[in-house]
């Protein structure tokens, strides 16, 4: 049966709209939804030459039809304000969250099978005076989910954070036995059933230099770390570590696992941005709905020119498409 997927294209001033208007030039199975301001995006279109597309207004309530090139599907929410590529306004601000309200809306209810989203700027948000720390957070807390881990994917290397966007100064705090359990568990079930890794081979990385050195650097890593691993080997899987961060990434290493946990967003996020950016995607894993997302942020600098790639978008959305068919496969 066709899915139907969802694209918001988050912060209106950002990149998000140039890359969703490029999806009309692109092949899917699957029905593309944007949510977004339909006057936004033809002004857009407009900027960037490609004004041909066909906007067509849809409610969700017909049957999902595959995406036919040279157009595409809107379900219309307007803009707080006029915006203009490059220049954030907060005005926006409850424009870019109502897109993402009623796409998870749409996935709560069956009427859609996956959210796509693309990049939204926090800071502006809060600017707006609403407290807001990622598409992560705000999913977690919008589907009632206890824990959810960020987890950022090429072809060739996952990267699972334990913790998300917290102050540097506040992680160590919060690497604790029961996050470490809760973070594995989701991550496990979710590289078995959306993976299908039936024994998932993980590599987890210590906390700090050298995994402790042997507690002289630190304690997290043998005191907390550790216990939750040993947990999980002697139910049989091949979970390994706490290595040393600066190491775990290295070739031999991961040629050995099928993904990465790291303790935190710039352990692990630099590594594989670094061999990855722009083919990569976000998920969040342990909600009910599916969602993915870009690798990149707003880019409010090639916002409107016409050079921003789009090749994130593309896995992202393909990505769901293939996770929207598994859990199918998997209710039957
Ligand atoms: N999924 C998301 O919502 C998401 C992800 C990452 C960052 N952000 C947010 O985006 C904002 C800007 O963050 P940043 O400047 O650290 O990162 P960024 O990804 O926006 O930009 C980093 C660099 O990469 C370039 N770049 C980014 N996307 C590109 C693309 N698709 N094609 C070509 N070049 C691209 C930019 O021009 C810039 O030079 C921040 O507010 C951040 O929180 C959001
Ligand atoms: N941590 C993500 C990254 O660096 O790409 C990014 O900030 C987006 O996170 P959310 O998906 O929670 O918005």
């Amino acid at each position: 049966m066709t899915k139907r997927i969802l694209v918001t294209p988050g912060e209106p001033a950002g990149i998000g709209p140039d890359l969703c208007l490029s999806l009309a030039q692109h092949h899917f199975d699957s029905e593309i939804i944007l949510v977004a301001d339909p006057e936004m995006l033809k002004m857009r279109a407009l900027l960037l030459g490609l004004d041909l597309i066909q906007l067509q207004q849809v409610d969700l309530n017909s049957a999902p039809q595959p995406h036919q090139p040279g157009t595409l599907k809107v379900l219309p929410v307007s803009c707080g304000a006029n915006c203009e590529p490059g220049k954030l306004n907060p005005q926006n601000a409850g424009y870019i969250l109502k897109t993402l309200d009623i796409a998870i809306d749409a996935c709560l209810n069956n009427q859609a099978d996956a959210v796509t989203t693309g990049p939204v700027n926090k800071a502006v948000i809060n600017d707006a005076g609403i407290p807001f720390t990622g598409h992560t957070e705000y999913f977690q807390q919008r589907c009632h989910t206890d824990r959810v881990v960020m987890m950022l994917a090429t072809e060739e290397l996952k990267v699972a954070l334990a913790t998300t966007h917290i102050p540097l100064r506040k992680v160590a705090d919060a690497i604790t036995p029961e996050l470490l359990e809760e973070v594995m568990d989701v991550l496990m079930h979710s590289l078995q059933t959306d993976f299908g890794l039936e024994k998932p081979r993980l590599l987890v990385a210590g906390l700090n230099p050298h995994a402790g050195e042997s507690g002289h650097l630190g304690s997290e890593d043998e005191e907390i770390i550790a216990p939750v691993i040993q947990q999980w080997r002697e139910l049989g899987f091949p979970v390994t570590g706490p290595l040393p961060a600066d190491t775990l990434y290295a070739r031999h290493w991961l040629d050995q696992a099928d993904a990465t946990l790291a303790m935190y967003h710039d352990q692990g996020l630099p590594v594989l941005k670094y061999s990855g950016f722009g083919r990569a995607l976000n998920i969040t894993l342990g909600l009910p709905i599916i969602r993915t997302s870009v690798d990149h942020g707003t880019a409010l600098d090639l916002a409107g020119t016409g050079h921003a790639n789009n090749g994130s978008l593309l896995v992202a959305i393909h990505y769901a498409e293939k996770m929207a068919a598994n859990r199918a496969r998997h209710a039957n």
